[in-house]
């Protein structure tokens, strides 16, 4: 490889303070791993003298597998590349240590106190309710924020509408458990570890001495207290290397600070800053769209993208009718393609995975998930619909009737429920309902309604009972009625429904259905150990990573950009737009020759918008 003058100016920096702003495949990848070569090999510096500070774990050993698949065979240089997380760890191990305290992460979800059912159990005993997987989300990322702002909760209420019943108390009584009990979870990881590098000199001069050269990748998405942890440790020699793309942050939802790039020249007056401006990766098509798409965001530095690469496929813009047409044009593209491992389909939302995964097993197609925490299979929405099948297979099992009686129609009682568990009578929980002395016509007529129905569904094929469910048992009107209180839109959950309904239009009879979903469950869990499959992977999780061939799926108005920026849009406020921007930016930027986009036309017979993010695109490339 010939590494540009740009690259080699910054590769040969070597002391003082340096920020790297640079375009996607510009190379900062490459740049940091030769500097941290330069800086042992040519000036003398050992590796252990060195922090190289990484957004993630997963990077973190990309990094060193590709210092080693460069430098191993010269040398056996024992290069170390970390999270800030794990480098702050470290310091909390050891600070403890001398201080003889002790702290726990609840980070492990396997063991018994964990952070997300601490949580859990402070919103149920604050909101009398048990909290949904989404606000559960919503809380733990605001909380983040918090800690990576370095501000207070008060303050994060003031710039941020949270759909959260009495967030104040849950956040002050998560911290004062915590801080009762001695645990941490990764934010604390970090504020804990400022907190004592601001108050311990001892440990501070330590790690001063002991990192001398400090390098930074993804310095866009590093936040607040990141900045401040190594701004801290690298002062006052500074000798500081900063590698950044301000167009790819798309953490500011977790307290993301590229603003703090910008601020590096008041910080560091010395400071050189270079830019890397060249896209190695991408065809000439793919880097001038993008740069002209990236173009359109106001909050920047402005950088020109530029390639010597060649030409090729135009970017393509697919429209298709609906999701089921999506697939199939999917399907029919990949089935002709053979270099799996250089191709990824690349989604906004984890949802848009599974109808994937459905159909690339259907179609033997291996693939690898990025990112495992699909949340389908356990979703509750799931469990109900599989309740009701079963108890229309067997209409006793009045355990599963108890979980889902308030969900249909039939104005069923919890007294009811509670006076029919006493008669301890294996029959039909209708027929129990039935035998209720004193059972008036109305409740009479129902009962037998629903009898009626659910024997109508035990003889049903799953595709069909799906919607009977929905719309003749009345689930349909439970969900319009509860969908709130969940915190889910009604959208969401439809989705969700439209996935079940795509996975049993392809089994024939329950029990085949129940053993698919199973199956496809086992697949996504197993997916990490394909090597030579698609990626399918969410654009968030994909930061990093390139592809020969890369499509872009479900590209709707409301999902892409989300309804929420598009909200915070039309009030004037344009932060989250334009994070959705760098999102879509980033995600294009995968590519080295072949881009689709897909977006289809209609769902649940509606009319959808394609997302805007298109139509910018469109006009570009006309
Ligand atoms: N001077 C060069 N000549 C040829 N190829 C290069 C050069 N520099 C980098 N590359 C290649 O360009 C691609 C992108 O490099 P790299 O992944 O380091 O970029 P990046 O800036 O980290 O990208 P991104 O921020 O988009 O993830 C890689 O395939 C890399 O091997």
């Amino acid at each position: 490889m010939n590494l540009s003058k740009e690259q080699q100016q910054a590769i040969s920096h070597v002391k003082g303070p340096a920020l790297v702003l640079a375009v996607p495949g510009a190379g900062k990848t490459t740049v940091l791993i030769h500097r941290t070569a330069n800086l042992i090999l040519n000036e003398g510096v050992s590796p252990q003298k060195i922090l190289s500070v990484t957004f993630s774990r997963a990077s973190a050993k990309d990094m060193k597998g590709r210092f080693n698949s460069i430098y191993g065979d010269i040398t056996n240089i024992p290069v170390h590349f970390s999270t800030i997380h794990s480098f702050s760890y470290g310091v909390i191990r050891e600070y403890a240590y001398k201080n003889r305290k002790q702290y726990t992460l609840i980070e492990d979800m396997n063991k018994e106190i964990n952070k997300v059912q601490i949580l859990r159990n402070i919103y149920l005993s604050i909101n009398k309710e048990h909290i949904t997987e989404e606000k559960l989300e919503s809380i733990i990322n605001s909380i983040g924020y918090i800690k990576n702002m370095l501000i207070g909760p008060e303050e994060y209420l003031s710039q941020f509408k949270l759909d959260i019943s009495n967030f104040l108390e849950i956040f002050h009584t998560y911290e004062s458990y915590k801080k009762n009990n001695h645990l941490i979870d990764f934010d604390d990881m970090l504020t804990l570890a400022l907190k004592i590098l601001r108050e311990d000199k001892y440990l501070l001069e330590k790690y001063r001495k002991k990192y001398e050269y400090i390098q930074v990748d993804e310095g866009q998405d590093t936040s607040k207290v990141q900045l401040e942890i190594i701004k801290i440790l690298a002062h006052p020699k500074n000798n500081l290397f900063i590698v950044a793309d301000d167009d790819q942050s798309i953490y500011g939802f977790r307290g993301a600070y590229p603003k703090g790039l910008f601020e590096f020249n008041k910080i560091y007056g010395n400071g050189k800053i270079f830019f890397m401006e060249e896209n190695y990766r991408s065809s000439k098509n793919i880097v001038s769209v993008s740069n002209k798409f990236i173009k359109k965001n106001t909050l920047r530095f402005n950088k020109n993208i530029f390639t010597k690469n060649q030409y090729f496929e135009p970017i393509k813009i697919v429209k298709v009718k609906d999701l089921e047409e999506e697939y199939r044009y999917l399907m029919e593209e990949l089935i002709n393609i053979n270099d799996y491992a250089n191709t990824a389909i690349l989604y906004r939302n984890n949802l848009s995975a599974i109808g994937i995964i459905e159909c690339l097993e259907r179609n033997s197609i291996p693939f690898y998930i990025k990112d495992i925490n699909v949340k389908f299979f356990d979703h509750w929405l799931v469990q109900d619909i599989v309740d009701f099948f079963q108890l229309a297979n067997d209409s006793s099992n009045i355990a599963i009737f108890e979980k889902i009686y308030y969900k249909m129609n039939g104005f069923i009682s919890k007294k009811q429920i509670n006076y029919i568990k006493t008669l301890y009578i294996k029959e039909s929980v209708f027929d129990s309902l039935l035998s209720i002395p004193g059972l008036n016509e109305f409740y009479r007529k129902n009962v037998l309604e629903l009898k009626l129905n659910f024997k109508k569904l035990s003889m049903m094929n799953p595709y069909e009972g799906i919607s009977f469910i929905e719309k003749s048992l009345g689930y349909g009107d439970y969900l319009k009625e509860s969908h709130m209180r969940f915190g889910y839109t009604m959208d969401s959950l439809k989705t969700i429904l439209n996935y079940l309904r795509m996975i049993a239009s392809n089994t024939e009879g329950l029990k085949k259905f129940f053993t698919r979903l199973k199956y496809l469950e086992y697949l996504c869990n197993q997916s990490k150990n394909t090597k030579e499959g698609i990626t399918l992977s969410t654009i968030h999780s994909a930061k990093g990573l390139e592809f020969n061939r890369v499509y872009i799926i479900d590209l709707i108005d409301g999902d892409f950009p989300t309804s929420s920026s598009i909200d915070a849009f039309k009030k004037g406020n344009i932060g989250a737009m334009e994070e959705e921007r760098r999102l879509f930016y980033v995600g294009m930027t995968r590519a080295k020759k072949y881009l689709t986009l897909i977006t289809y036309l209609n769902k649940d017979s509606k009319k959808t918008n394609p997302s805007r993010f298109l139509l910018d695109l469109e006009a570009i490339c006309n």
